[in-house]
């Protein structure tokens, strides 16, 4: 049996006049990850501010692990965590000075603090200030503050921004994890790659509406499909090879076509034939299989990387 720890129904919030999230539904499934996923500005952290609370919505319904967040604030405050692109960190403050306040809030042993620590392998630096950390082992930190309380649901706003390659890898490692006991994670990023990696669904955000919403396997087939890319040296050659592959499409600027195809050997080798019969040859040849930046701009005609900082 499945249950719901997150419904969002036509969710509104402005800034002044300014329309932030403009009617947003969306559903989390307990014990799952969903990701918002979304370019700088597209309204990730207002979303997050007022499921969480933080932020009054100015329409629509949202039921968190059941309460609703318009008349039960302070249930629903118990049963989330929240770990955000400001961290609570105290820089001022050890590692495990940190962790303690946060038990001396919201109840606990010093054991909580321990197993944190080494759960979060932050031992050797629990004594150093957090301003010596470094931007994985400051996330990591905030993120085992926001586990001190036991949240079943938690939501993660951008938790790998900045991050290097290897921290980011770690921070998924955490995320499944906290999965596997069963907490519902609610995410955003600006990554298609960490929503394809840890979301079992995702939601398109793009300037306060969602464009999608379905698992990553949903969302790529809403795209053109696998196709083989050539690309020719002269237009010349790009306008006799578009008269021999008449399904394919034509990319004047790139001076490539974009032939469909399933990607497999007897398709691949029947355009090979087919430009051999013409005595025309391609500069490349590539199989292109769709990802998740190729969903955000079929959906919404840009790049994620247009809005990017
Ligand atoms: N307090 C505020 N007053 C006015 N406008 C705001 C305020 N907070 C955010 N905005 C605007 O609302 C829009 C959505 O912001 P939001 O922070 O929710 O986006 P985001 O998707 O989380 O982006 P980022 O990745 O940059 O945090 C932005 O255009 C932003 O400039």
């Amino acid at each position: 049996m499945t249950t719901t720890a997150i419904a969002v129904s036509g969710l509104r919030k402005a800034y002044g006049d300014r329309t932030v999230l403009d009617g947003i539904d969306l559903e989390v499934q307990a014990g799952t990850v969903f990701a918002l996923l979304g370019p700088n500005g597209a309204g990730k952290t207002t979303t997050v501010n007022v499921l969480t609370t933080l932020m009054k919505a100015d329409g629509g319904t949202v039921l968190v692990a059941g309460h609703d967040i318009a008349t039960e604030a302070k249930a629903v405050r118990a049963a989330i965590g929240v770990t955000g692109q400001f961290a609570a960190v105290d820089d001022l403050l050890t590692g495990r000075e940190n962790l303690r306040l946060m038990v001396d809030l919201q109840g606990g042993g010093k054991q909580v603090v321990d197993d944190l620590l080494e759960r979060f392998d932050l031992v050797e630096s629990a004594d150093k200030p957090a301003s010596t950390y470094s931007g994985g082992m400051r996330r990591k930190l905030d993120l085992a503050m926001t586990l001190v309380g036991d949240p079943r649901i938690i939501f993660l706003d951008e938790p790998t921004t900045g991050l290097d390659p290897r921290s980011r890898r770690t921070m998924w490692a955490i995320v499944r994890e906290l999965v596997a006991d069963g907490v519902t994670i609610f995410l955003t990023t600006q990554y298609l790659e960490e929503a394809d990696q840890l979301a079992d669904r995702i939601a398109v955000l793009d300037q306060g509406r969602l464009v999608a919403q379905g698992t990553a396997d949903d969302l790529k087939r809403q795209i053109p499909g696998t196709h083989v890319r050539l690309r020719f040296t002269t237009v010349a050659e790009l306008d006799a090879a578009a008269r021999v592959l008449t399904d394919a499409t034509r990319d004047d600027e790139a001076l490539a076509l974009r032939v469909p195809s399933d990607g497999g050997t007897t398709s691949l080798r029947a355009v090979l034939d087919r430009l051999d019969e013409y005595a025309l040859s391609a500069d490349e040849f590539s199989v292109h299989t769709p990802d998740l930046d190729d969903v955000f701009l079929a959906l919404t005609g840009h790049h994620t990387e247009v809005a990017a900082k």
